[in-house]
């Protein structure tokens, strides 16, 4: 039976479950705390390994405060327990939470549904496009089941590619030497929206020899299963992506682009307590705005890989070298889990030549830091969040894209937007002391900093209330699809 309402004043109850990653964590917030200012109750659901490490990172006491229509519950994520401080391999992930989320997930609803409950029915699901096992839920409750994708457009369509690579014989790869030997570099003239776009380019899990391999049949599958949904919401705005939201449009319920949320979610001011609410895993090193508040404008150089990227201590180290050489000023997050193997060791030359110029912490808040008036260049992996807050800044990006859709949105960024110089996957330091000393020093620098400023006033009148793109989206996600 459908969702019926207990009391006609009662209130519509969103249950909103990220994938369990920092990177999709952080959206899904924003977005539930959008919908709770539009009258929603909320029930965000994580995984138990995530919800604990949000309250040791953020202590306890900031949940208790929040409005009782607001509440957190969680899941097991089906995994043995592993680094508590670290993000867990997203293979295993991916194929624990397709394989034991939903049965706890269906127990959790009926807990919410129950009549002794004091929440209002469930009356809407939405959740992470690779959390796509929540569409049976959701059908059998007979009640609107969205997909959030977390990724950008072109990525989610780049996964999109997947069946048709598979089906025209293109991946998996014939042997391991197509991953150096030019292969990669075929321009795939058949997709739609995507000109010029190289097989390299597409989400990197099809960079390899093993018919099985997990992730390339996860993607067609979530990509499958995201034509079931009730409708598809995106983080990015409208007209930095035209030509593949329109390609998608084709291929998928209907679309409503709402970002950048980081944009909407300042519009958020109701309850304080939910305003200050944050979804970080790591704790935040306090001393970096204080740092920053002390350099002069655009002169920074921040240095952070996101969440999930890993690199050898050779690659670390080239990085470090790298920095060194360029003489920029730099603001470098070295995640505790960012350096396989060993703890990460820089190399003493670097130590030395950097300390009246360089700050090292092992997270910051980086929405925070990233538009702060002294930033004036990002090296990043090109996680759809660090890329949508960097044009959301107005800072150009040196790329380093690490796995997944990184690499497509590296290319859009290089190459369509105009904001982004790439760093070839195996790290050189002089290829880094270049690029970045262009970044920050350079003509081409110079215009790229143009260029996204020109993007950031976009993504802005996107996100203006009432009358933006993404503010009239969320709109009408509401009342035509989560209240029908
Ligand atoms: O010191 C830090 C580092 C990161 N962040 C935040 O953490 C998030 C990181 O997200 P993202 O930049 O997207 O990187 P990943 O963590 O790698 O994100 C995963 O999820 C993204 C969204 O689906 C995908 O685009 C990526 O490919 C995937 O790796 C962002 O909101 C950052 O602001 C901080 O607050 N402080």
């Amino acid at each position: 039976m459908g969702y019926i309402p207990k009391l006609l004043t009662e209130k519509p109850h969103a249950v909103c479950i990220p994938y369990p990653a920092q990177g999709h964590i952080n959206p899904m917030l924003k977005l539930a705390k959008l919908l709770h200012h539009n009258g929603f109750h909320i029930t965000f659901v994580n995984t138990e390994f995530n919800h604990n490490r949000l309250l040791e990172s953020r202590g306890a006491d900031e949940l208790d405060c929040l409005p009782s229509s607001f509440q957190f519950k969680t899941i097991p994520d089906g995994l043995p327990p592993t680094d508590p401080n670290a993000t867990q391999d997203i293979s295993s992930l991916c194929e624990s939470t397709t394989t034991h989320c939903l049965a706890p997930f269906r127990d959790l609803l009926a807990k919410l549904n129950n009549d002794s409950s004091h929440d209002p029915p469930v009356s809407c699901i939405i959740s992470d496009g690779i959390m796509s096992f929540t569409l049976s839920a959701a059908e059998e409750l007979a009640i609107p089941r969205v997909l959030f994708w977390t990724t950008s457009a072109c990525g989610l369509y780049g996964y999109f590619q997947y069946r048709k690579l598979l089906e025209k014989g293109i991946v998996p790869l014939k042997e391991a030497s197509y991953l150096t030997n030019g292969y990669l570099d075929q321009v795939l003239d058949w997709i739609p929206g995507m000109k010029g776009i190289r097989l390299k380019d597409l989400p990197s899990f099809l960079r390899t020899t093993n018919p099985d391999e997990f992730l390339v049949h996860f993607a067609v599958s979530e990509t499958d299963r995201a034509r079931k949904a009730s409708a598809i919401i995106l983080n990015t705005f409208e007209e930095l992506e035209l030509d593949v939201l329109k390609a998608l449009s084709l291929i998928l319920p209907p679309i409503f682009c709402i970002g950048p949320l980081q944009f909407l979610e300042h519009q958020v001011t109701t309850d304080e307590s939910l305003s200050i609410l944050g979804s970080n895993l790591w704790k935040e090193d306090p001393e970096c705005i204080e740092w920053l508040d002390s350099k002069e404008v655009n002169s920074v150089v921040y240095v952070n890989f996101g969440s999930i990227t890993v690199m050898s201590p050779e690659q670390l180290g080239e990085f470090a070298l790298g920095l060194a050489n360029s003489k920029q000023t730099f603001l470098w997050i070295i995640r505790p889990d960012l350096v396989t193997g060993d703890s990460a060791i820089l190399p003493p030359e670097f130590l030395e030549e950097t300390k009246e110029r360089g700050l090292l912490a092992r997270w910051c808040p980086q929405e925070q830091v990233i538009n702060h008036p002294s930033v004036g260049g990002f090296l990043t992996h090109n996680g759809w969040n660090s890329t949508l807050e960097s044009i959301s800044s107005g800072v150009p990006m040196v790329c380093w894209p690490f796995f997944a859709e990184q690499q497509t949105n590296c290319w859009y960024c290089c190459t369509q937007w105009g904001i982004g110089m790439e760093i070839n996957s195996d790290v050189q330091r002089d290829e880094v002391e270049r690029l970045v000393r262009e970044l920050m020093v350079g003509k081409k620098g110079l215009e790229m900093k143009k260029k996204a400023v020109e993007w950031k006033k976009k993504a802005e009148d996107a996100a203006k209330k009432d009358e933006g793109s993404s503010s009239k989206n969320v709109q009408k996600l509401i009342h035509h699809v989560l209240i029908p």
